[in-house]
């Protein structure tokens, strides 16, 4: 009917009303008067989807074209965070639809955070897939994240008596509106069993493997919208069902254990998230994990390659296939065994189209977590695959012999076996043979790749070798968790910077600006606020908004030192109890993370901070000048409220151990200043932002090698430092653990005797540079200019730049616009 606009696309602030109820009605079945808060949430959210499908399916449909080529995104780990205020902001539908709740009675904010977060990752490496998925989008190019849709995610944090413990993460508690189930394009994935070679009828050697189980891979679909284009890719998550769900003559026979068994064990696979970050732990379940998700989707990226009326011979010219980390390289393996196995394929044709397909990164230099399989475990697993790989490394290995005659040594580093102990497949090997481009994320990382875990391979193979330097999404991380700067800034250059984030240099000259420097002053002194009413809601500490806000949220390990901010911290309450009248600025330590459930060390940390804090915050002499926050359950939700308020960016990593770290480009984004090392990213923020605009501290990697080579004696700091000794002792004395001296002994032991992260070599180094902090932040003009260029200079680390570095010198994929009908 003329003039009435369409209930699935229209934008009129009545007809987004007069959906909205529609869906609440015939989609939740409620009528206002019985609907609660997620019953509009849940409502909005169908509002919503409604008003990209469109996109969606011409986007779907492009992906069908024999010409287009699809980045396929191959991660254990998607951390996507709640979907429905970034695809109201990626959408640009946030205005009406906030003024069609708000003239509903009801309160946009209220309904975005009532969304249970998908929580399926564990820290950075998870986070980055959704930034990336976010800027594929974005930037128009075609494709397609693969992973696993685990019923349970990260666990949820709570902080009992100062300790950390795991709540079960029900995500799907209220069902997902924003996944489609695809069952007709289920697959079957095989286990066990044993290989049978044959001879085909052309006489040809061939192998079958004969599974000992299967389960099926359904996929369930989730629109991942761009910004401001009409691009909506898709993220395939698979879930584990049981071929046959239910076994009737199990049942008949009244073993209805029996009769279930199957589905029960089937769906185990895609349960639950494994909580490790950094740590394998070598289960055969994350092993059935990896090679579920990698079957189901080559599986679907061949059936895709044959639908779009192309042979496999040219998959590569169609299909780049990124392994997010090793959790998915038996990708390596199951492409050739669909390959030679199942299509007949030539082993050499289809090796050469392997390695044109698949593309390695690497996050993690940490040796604990570069994923080794035993021999036994994934022969039993994965016969086949063990076959294959058997004979992709003596090809490999008659090439390095070639190369390298009569240098076992050199073989034995190359090998995808580890010959040593309980024979093991060595996961990372895997990964850069089967590549054709490995990368590490961010450029001190990529070299230190190539000099220590990677180096033999480096020398063998350089022209694989590069970098690609991680980056975040400015559309979650400053339009959707930073309005008020984010308007102050459209105000200042215009909109348009949020694709292309270089802009923000031209507030550069904003920070000479007195006005300016106010107007940005105030929206940060706002965003405190609120995250103080926020902590004192959630944790009963009242904090003040007008202290120096210096905040660590990342996962806790002992690598990022944690426990080092904690020894400024007692530096800092030693020195206010000494001499009450220091003069120092007030400051508000926040921190964040969750600790994986097995790693002690790291809990103990946890407990160590809220333990300060309780004393800390308690103590008259210094509680007006010191507060200790520990925030229960960090995640992104956690880190929309987090950056934007913070001032101080605690990024204290031992040098050379965080591959990049991507929460420091978040905090420099909102205007925080970094008090860093020289790891990671932290390198290039500072030589974006400029030296004059970080507090830099600490030991060089190089420094680092150098006092672990001439023997690190961290016992001989605290004897020759006295109040680093006197910081310890207090911790020691059962000071914060009310008299407890055993509850800290295991951290101040590992300190005094070990201390790996060489806390003690960087403590004074560290301090100093805190000190630096506090007499910059008391110069609050020349703070805020120094917050403003650092944030007008972090046009380099948003993911579109990231993304294009990666289509450019990796995946060859360009920008295919969707266009739509009226
Ligand atoms: C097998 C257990 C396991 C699980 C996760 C991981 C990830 C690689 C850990 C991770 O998230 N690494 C982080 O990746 C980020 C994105 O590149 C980097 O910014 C962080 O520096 C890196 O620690 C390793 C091992």
């Amino acid at each position: 009917t003329p003039g009435v606009e369409d209930d699935r696309t229209g934008l009129g602030i009545e007809t987004l009303k007069r959906a909205f109820f529609d869906n609440l009605y015939y989609v939740q079945g409620k009528l206002p008067n019985r609907a609660s808060t997620v019953d509009y949430y849940m409502a909005l959210a169908y509002t919503v989807r409604d008003r990209l499908l469109q996109r969606w399916l011409a986007t779907e449909d492009i992906l069908t074209r024999p010409e287009v080529r699809i980045v396929g995104y191959l991660s254990a780990e998607f951390l996507m965070g709640p979907h429905l205020g970034n695809n109201l902001i990626n959408l640009d539908i946030y205005a009406p639809v906030k003024q069609a709740i708000e003239e509903s009675g009801l309160n946009l904010q209220e309904l975005i955070d009532i969304e249970e977060e998908p929580g399926l990752g564990n820290g950075g490496l998870g986070r980055l897939a959704a930034c990336y998925l976010d800027s594929l989008a974005s930037l128009q190019i075609p494709a397609i994240g693969y992973g696993i849709r685990y019923e349970f995610g990260i666990f949820d944090q709570e902080i009992v008596d100062g300790w950390q413990v795991e709540i079960t993460d029900k995500w799907l508690k209220y069902g997902n509106p924003w996944e489609v189930a695809r069952p007709e394009e289920a697959v079957e994935i095989k286990f066990g069993g044993y290989t049978q070679p044959y001879t085909d009828d052309q006489g040809r050697y061939r192998v079958r493997w004969v599974p000992g189980s299967t389960v099926m891979g359904i996929p369930y679909d989730t629109p991942i919208t761009g910004y401001n284009v009409n691009t909506v890719n898709t993220l395939r998550l698979w879930k584990a069902e049981a071929p046959e769900s239910f076994d009737f003559t199990a049942f008949n026979q009244g073993d209805y254990w029996g009769a279930v068994n199957d589905k029960v064990v089937s769906e185990t696979i895609s349960k639950v998230l494994y909580p490790n970050d950094e740590q394998i732990q070598g289960k055969q379940l994350r092993l059935q994990q990896q090679f579920f998700f990698v079957s189901c989707s080559l599986q679907d990226v061949i059936r895709r390659q044959l639908e779009s009326g192309r042979t496999l011979d040219t998959l590569h010219e169609k299909f780049s296939l990124q392994m997010n980390d090793t959790h998915p390289s038996v990708a390596v393996a199951e492409l050739m065994r669909l390959l030679v196995d199942e299509h007949m394929l030539e082993w050499d044709h289809a090796w050469d189209i392997t390695t044109r397909t698949l593309a390695y990164t690497n996050h993690t230099l940490l040796p604990e977590a570069l994923e080794k399989w035993s021999v036994s475990l994934f022969g039993s697993l994965l016969p086949r695959h063990l076959e294959i790989i058997f004979e992709i490394n003596s090809r490999f290995l008659d090439q390095v012999r070639l190369r390298y005659p009569g240098d076992e040594a050199r073989l034995g580093q190359l090998s995808l076996i580890d010959e040593g102990g309980d024979r093991s497949v060595r996961m990372a090997n895997l990964a850069c043979v089967g590549s054709h481009a490995i990368n590490g994320v961010a450029a001190l990382h990529s070299e230190l790749l190539k000099k220590t875990v990677l180096h033999d391979f480096y020398e063998l193979m350089p022209e694989k070798f590069c970098n690609v330097t991680n980056g975040v999404t400015p559309r979650r991380w400053l339009a959707l968790s930073n309005p008020r700067l984010t308007a102050l800034i459209d105000r200042r250059i215009g909109n348009g910077w949020l694709t292309h984030l270089d802009r923000l240099r031209e507030l550069e000259s904003a920070a000479d600006d007195a006005g300016f420097r106010h107007e940005w002053r105030m929206v940060k002194r706002d965003i405190k606020a609120d995250l103080a009413d926020h902590i004192a809601n959630r944790t009963g500490i009242s904090v003040n908004p007008d202290t120096l806000f210096d905040i660590q949220v990342k996962r806790i390990h002992e690598y990022k030192r944690q426990h080092l901010n904690v020894l400024h911290i007692v530096t800092l309450y030693h020195r206010l109890k000494q001499n009450p009248n220091q003069d120092m600025a007030g400051r508000t330590f926040i921190f964040g993370g969750k600790a994986a459930p097995g790693y002690d060390m790291a809990k103990r940390i946890i407990k160590l901070i809220t333990s300060v804090g309780d004393v800390v915050n308690k103590d008259p002499d210094v509680s007006d000048r010191l507060r200790v926050v520990f925030l229960p359950d960090y995640n992104v939700t956690f880190g929309q409220r987090v950056y934007p308020a913070a001032e101080l960016s605690e990024q204290i990593s031992l040098a050379g151990l965080e591959a990049s770290g991507t929460g420091n480009m978040k905090f420099s984004m909102n205007g925080a200043l970094t008090i860093g090392t020289l790891d990671g990213a932290n390198v290039e923020i500072r030589e974006e932002v400029g030296a004059e605009n970080f507090f830099l501290f600490g030991m060089k990697t190089e420094e680092v090698t150098a006092l672990r080579s001439q023997g690190y004696n961290p016992m001989s700091y605290y004897h020759s430092n006295e109040t680093l000794k006197a910081v310890i002792d207090l911790i020691a004395s059962g000071h914060f653990s009310h008299g407890d001296r055993e509850l800290f002994r295991p951290l101040i032991d590992n300190l005094l005797y070990h201390d790996p992260y060489m806390l003690l070599a960087d403590y004074q180094s560290y301090v100093d540079c805190q000190d630096q902090v506090d007499r910059a932040y008391r110069d609050s003009e020349n703070w805020v200019r120094m917050s403003i260029l650092n944030a007008a200079r972090m046009g380099k680390f948003s993911s579109d730049r990231s993304i294009q570095d990666y289509a450019q010198t990796i995946w060859q994929a360009d920008a295919v616009p969707i266009e739509i009908e009226a």
